[in-house]
């Protein structure tokens, strides 16, 4: 098991990689789960394919789990998932200080991260991330939200679990689309902070999509360690450090507001498309190569995420793209800051960006090819 510490003060936790983490859920939380009933969120597929471990685990401590179960997908972060669980967790009769368990992907782990926050105002939680995308990015650093008819992640609070528990093994049922898309997290860690990690995902990208076990546990704790760094130094995105973690976000979550929040474009698809889009603006503005801006599409291209904007058939405008981009929450006093590159391995925070640029480069990028 590769160990982490996420370095706040007074608030410190652990971020835990490895095999069986589920099945020994109650040692590892130890004093954490205070009670006998365990409150735990999840979503229908993890219950299915995951519950009864759990349910193993915790009897075995003499506990028993209270579920609330979510339909899967993005619709759950929503006022309606977010009101359905904060009453479920009052009829629980959940305690300041007890811990409610996030078993799931990004979904579970933001919307129960914030029910979490405002629950007797903030009680604790455990993120115990089953995706990829979660156990490399979601559930550690604090951020959570719920989407919102003007956008993205647009109501939420900063968070922090107790523990991170993310066990390696429940990948093995996670689909391969699922996979890609934690990949795209994965590989924003090299393009914005570490050029020799990007040069290893271009070489080993296929062996972490085939859950090699090498290669897969690499991935995660670089980016693990990469992101608890950034945490510690700037947790609520104020210096600008964390702001960099945003890498394609801004691009992305346009178009997933573009999308709908659909399965038509997943997170992670909409960064991976996102990342080239920072990629290529970057290039077109000169403050970097295009062979590093190409560099980024082809290790995109090369695991089957999409980045190309053309083929996404989106049926709206450069201008509509941008409208979107007005509600980002980096967004100050009239002006929003782009994470672009210098390079490989060199994000920046660029303030001088006009957003008619950006929307006459989308234009383009929505007719190419
Ligand atoms: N808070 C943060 O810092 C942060 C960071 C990145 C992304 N996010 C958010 O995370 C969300 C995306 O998360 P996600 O990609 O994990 O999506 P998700 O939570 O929707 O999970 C993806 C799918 O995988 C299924 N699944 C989960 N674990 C499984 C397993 N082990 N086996 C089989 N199926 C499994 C789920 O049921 C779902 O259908 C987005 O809302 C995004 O905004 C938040
Ligand atoms: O942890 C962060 O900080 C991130 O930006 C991580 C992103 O991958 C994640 O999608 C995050 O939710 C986006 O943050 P937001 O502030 O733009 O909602
Ligand atoms: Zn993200």
């Amino acid at each position: 098991m590769a160990v982490t510490r996420v370095e706040l003060a007074g608030r410190a936790y652990e971020v835990r990689v490895g095999p069986d983490l589920l099945s020994r859920l109650a040692e590892e939380c130890g004093a954490l789960l205070r009670k006998q009933a365990v409150p735990i969120v999840t979503d229908e597929n993890v219950h299915r394919l995951w519950g009864e471990t759990v349910e193993r685990a915790l009897a075995d401590a003499g506990k028993t789990p209270r579920w609330m179960v979510h339909p899967a997908g993005e619709g759950a972060k929503s006022w309606d998932g977010l009101s359905r669980t904060v009453e479920w967790l009052l009829s629980e009769g959940v305690e300041r200080g007890d811990h409610i368990v996030a078993l799931g992907g990004g979904v579970i782990g933001d919307l129960t991260g914030f029910a979490a926050s405002m629950l007797k105002r903030g009680c604790g939680l455990v993120q115990v991330p089953t995706t990829l995308l979660a156990q490399v990015d979601s559930s550690v650093g604090g951020k959570t939200a719920i989407n919102v008819a003007a956008g993205k992640n647009l109501v939420g609070a900063f968070h922090q679990p107790a523990l991170v528990l993310a066990d390696t093994e429940v990948l093995g049922t996670l689909p391969e689309r699922e996979m890609r898309c934690g990949y795209a997290e994965v590989i924003k860690y090299g393009i914005l902070g570490d050029a020799d990690f990007f040069a290893w995902c271009e070489e080993h990208g296929a062996a972490v999509l085939a859950q090699d076990h090498g290669a897969l546990e690499k991935a995660i704790t670089t980016s693990v360690e990469a992101k608890a760094r950034i945490v510690a130094e700037d947790e609520r995105e104020t210096s600008g450090a964390r702001a960099l973690l945003n890498f394609g976000h801004t691009f992305g979550h346009a178009l997933e507001a573009a999308t709908g929040f659909s399965d038509r474009l997943l997170h992670g698809e909409a960064v991976a498309a996102g990342m080239v889009l920072a990629a290529r603006y970057s290039a077109r503005r000169g403050s970097c190569s295009l062979n590093d801006a190409e560099r980024v599409t082809a290790a995109i291209d090369a695991v089957g995420l999409p980045s190309e904007i053309a083929a996404m058939a989106l049926d709206c405008s450069g201008d509509e793209l941008t409208a979107h981009m007005l509600h980002d929450k980096k967004m100050d006093a009239g002006t929003l800051p782009f994470v672009l590159l210098r390079g490989i391995g060199e994000a920046f925070l660029a303030r001088d960006v006009a957003l008619s640029d950006v929307a006459a480069f989308l234009s383009e990028q929505l007719q190419a090819h």
